[in-house]
């Protein structure tokens, strides 16, 4: 794999750091060689360094399309974070000159609204479409047809836990303190916990009051993360789901805040997250 002359951009939203390529002319890495290349892209010794590689994509379907990998390889569904940077990116170098534009992901179709400042993007609202909480569409293997706030059995303890998917599967468990969870421990074991084959993201959330709240997270193919876009709407959703949110939340996480609208949607829930995006540095491979 040679990527030599590879040319990205490094981006983070509130600390969720990525390289973005721009692929909407045509490939630029082979599909063969993505999984390896995202490993060393994100690598923070031997690559450029980040919690995943965003993709700029053509579409047939919306205005323009996103792909999402993890530092492990694997590709994600949706990355909440990510999306917010894809939309300052595409704005900025002049990909899409649009303030309101729709995005073709691996979990549907999704609309990007910018607001602009002396034509900078400086704010990103994202309608990151509906959840399920039926855990075969999670997955997850259980009995329940959800599971909202059960326990879930791990290592020495049990953690009440919700299950939800965003597009991409999220536990989240909400605890009186979030500064006794040694995440480092318990995040990989639900990760990896045989009830989830597809493996899944971990978010332990303190509610603060019924529109704020705190969360620390362990991202599925990633580890700790400063934020995560996708579990922090999950956090909103199942907050709200289970009562202990309003329909409009803050939640802060390690790296910064983000705001949430919930709404429901032909019996389904889902969120509008709003927050920004920042372009660090364009780079090439030598
Ligand atoms: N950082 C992201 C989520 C990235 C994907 C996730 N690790 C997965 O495998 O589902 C976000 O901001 O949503």
């Amino acid at each position: 794999m040679d990527l030599k002359g590879l040319k990205f951009s490094k981006m983070h939203g509130i600390g969720n750091d990525f390289p973005i390529i721009n692929e909407s002319a045509g490939e630029v890495i082979p599909e063969a060689d993505k999984a390896e290349a995202c490993r060393f892209l994100c690598h923070r010794h031997f690559g450029v360094g980040g919690d995943g590689v965003l993709f700029v994509t053509p579409s047939d379907v919306a205005d323009i399309g996103y792909r999402m990998f993890n530092p492990d390889g694997s590709e994600a569904e949706m990355c909440g974070n990510g999306i917010r940077c894809f939309g300052d990116f595409v704005y900025r170098k002049g990909i899409l000159k649009q303030e309101k534009m729709t995005v073709e992901t691996k979990s549907g179709i999704k609309t990007i609204e910018i607001t602009l400042e002396n034509d900078e993007p400086v704010l990103f609202k994202v309608d990151m479409g509906t959840s399920t909480f039926k855990t075969p569409e999670i997955p997850m293997a259980s009995d329940m047809d959800e599971f909202l706030d059960s326990p879930l059995e791990v290592l020495d303890t049990t953690f009440n836990t919700t299950a939800i998917s965003v597009g991409n599967p999220h536990a989240i468990i909400f605890v009186d303190n979030i500064d006794e969870i040694d995440i480092d421990k318990y995040g990989p074991a639900i990760e990896t916990h045989e009830v989830f084959p597809e493996k899944i993201n971990v978010h332990f959330v303190e509610v603060i009051s019924k529109n704020e709240g705190k969360m620390l997270t362990w991202e599925r193919g990633a580890g700790v993360t400063l934020a995560c876009g996708t579990g922090a709407t999950s956090t909103a959703i199942s907050g709200f789901k289970l009562g202990l949110f309003d329909s409009e939340v803050l939640l802060h996480l390690p790296g910064g805040d983000l705001k949430f609208n919930v709404y429901e949607k032909e019996e389904e829930l889902g969120a509008f997250m709003e927050g920004p995006a920042q372009l660090v540095f364009d780079g090439e491979i030598q």
